[in-house]
């Protein structure tokens, strides 16, 4: 049986009904394409082979396969198509000796040694992840990343990469040597199952190129006289500054803003997606740094609109202003904020973003408002920014804002909310609106 591109892990808690949604994310798909693997620690066997039988129908009305996670009595009795198990559960000769040769078998691996010893055991293909950084995940540290799937994958053993999967990403893994991908929140958070599990589908087989952005130059090297707006690799509020706080080495500093991992966890062409920045739009990016987020909100926003970029460290707005230049971004005009000043837009805004920013306002709730004041009728401000914590990304827990924090300040500032996301890993993201 070979081994679909596509996995669909459960978890009842997101969609209680889940051979409906099994149903509405497979139509459309080719045969052969996915498989579902249930995945309910927590049920016991009755319940469990009620759903894994339901499943199935479900699974094999579309053409699709059904696994079982962990439960070789349950994958049996209901007549799956497999049997995936946990890094805990039975060693794969074992499962396979019990299951015979026909049946798939995959096994969870988290390393090179797991890919090692599943292959040895006879499974068919191994999860390895988490690819990318995933909220359940977290306490295993950080993800094992493209890197090491490649590594792995040169075992031979076919490899679905997991953790932290979406459209955007798909591709990447695949590239990495992934013979699959699977997901939980893809398919279980998305408002249109078919049409989110077909994009996995497309984006696995046919990537999206990369987005063109022109490198930072790291041949700059400038003076710093103020904080700049933004630091995001690990913990370095501290690390690599003067005594005033300001990077020590502005060329590294530029480079971690933009480093290709860090869209990882930014996920930053989603998150335009999913605040619908549309072509024709006037929108601010506040705190714009090195362009990370302009240059996506000028592509967005087309010749017809205007990305007003608010930047208050002069060296930085001269290499933002390089950028845009070579992109040939010419409808992004950038503003140099005065160090006391609020980085307020010219002009009302369809959409004011405060991306990773928040936690540098000196007075969070009069920057908001003002913010506010700037939007157009039906504008919405948009704020993310790291949670409160020990995380592998963003500043240090002492810097931070906390979720609970900021919503606080909104509620000062006159705002509400309007619609949390929830898809960033290590970030909270709120759509607001003025009261009232
Ligand atoms: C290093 C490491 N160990 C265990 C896990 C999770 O175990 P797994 O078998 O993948 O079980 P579930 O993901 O189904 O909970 C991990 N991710 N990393
Ligand atoms: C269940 C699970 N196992 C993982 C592993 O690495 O073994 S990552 C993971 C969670 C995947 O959830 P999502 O697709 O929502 O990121
Ligand atoms: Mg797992």
């Amino acid at each position: 049986m070979a081994v679909p591109a596509v996995h669909l892990i459960t978890d009842r808690r997101l969609v209680p009904d889940l051979p409906a949604r099994a149903r509405q994310a497979l139509s459309g798909l080719p045969p052969g394409t996915a498989a579902v693997h249930l995945r309910e620690k927590d049920l016991g066997g009755a319940a469990l082979l009620r759903l894994a039988r339901a499943l199935r129908d479900a699974c094999h009305e579309a053409g699709q396969l059904l696994l079982v996670n962990d439960r070789l009595d349950v994958a049996l009795a209901a007549g799956a198509d497999g049997l995936h198990l946990p890094a805990s559960g039975l060693p794969p000769a074992e499962a396979r000796r019990a299951l015979g040769p026909g049946p798939l078998l995959g096994v969870s691996c988290h390393s090179e040694a797991d890919v090692a010893r599943a292959l040895r055991g006879g499974a068919d293909f191994a999860t390895f992840g988490p690819a990318f950084a995933t909220p359940s995940k977290l306490r295993y540290g950080p993800p094992v990343g493209l890197e090491a799937l490649r590594r792995a994958a040169a075992l031979g053993l076919p490899l679905v990469a997991l953790g932290g999967i979406d459209a955007a990403n798909a591709g990447a893994a695949r590239a990495a040597g992934a013979g699959g991908v699977a997901a939980i929140r893809a398919w279980l958070a998305a408002p249109d199952p078919a049409a989110a599990v077909a994009a996995l589908l497309e984006g696995f087989e046919n990537p999206a190129p990369a987005p063109r952005l022109p490198p930072p130059d790291p041949s700059r090297r400038t003076a710093m006289p103020h904080d700049p707006q933004r630091e995001h690799g690990p913990h370095d509020h501290h690390h690599g500054r003067d005594a005033h706080g300001n990077p020590a080495d502005l060329a590294a500093y530029v480079a971690k803003q933009e480093d290709p991992s860090r869209d990882e966890w930014q996920k930053p062409d989603q998150v335009l997606a999913a605040l619908g920045v549309a072509p024709g739009q006037v929108v601010c990016d506040v705190g714009a740094g090195p362009g990370y987020f302009t240059l996506r909100l000028a592509r967005a926003v087309g010749p017809g609109g205007v990305v007003h970029a608010m930047e208050i460290e002069p060296a930085i707005l001269a290499i933002l202003r390089e950028r845009l230049a070579a992109a040939g971004a010419s409808n992004v005009r950038a503003h140099l904020v005065a160090p006391e000043a609020l980085p307020l837009p010219p002009e009302p805004c369809d959409l004011v973003l405060v991306a990773d920013v928040f936690h540098h306002f000196p007075d969070g709730p009069a920057a908001l408002r003002a913010l506010a004041a700037r939007l157009r009728p039906g504008g919405r401000l948009v704020n993310l920014d790291f949670h409160a914590g020990e995380l592998p990304v963003g500043p240090g827990p002492d810097h931070k804002v906390s979720r609970e924090a900021f919503l606080a300040a909104a509620a000062e500032a006159g705002l509400e909310v309007d619609r949390e996301l929830s898809f960033l890993p290590y970030q909270y993201l709120f759509v607001l609106r003025p009261a009232g």
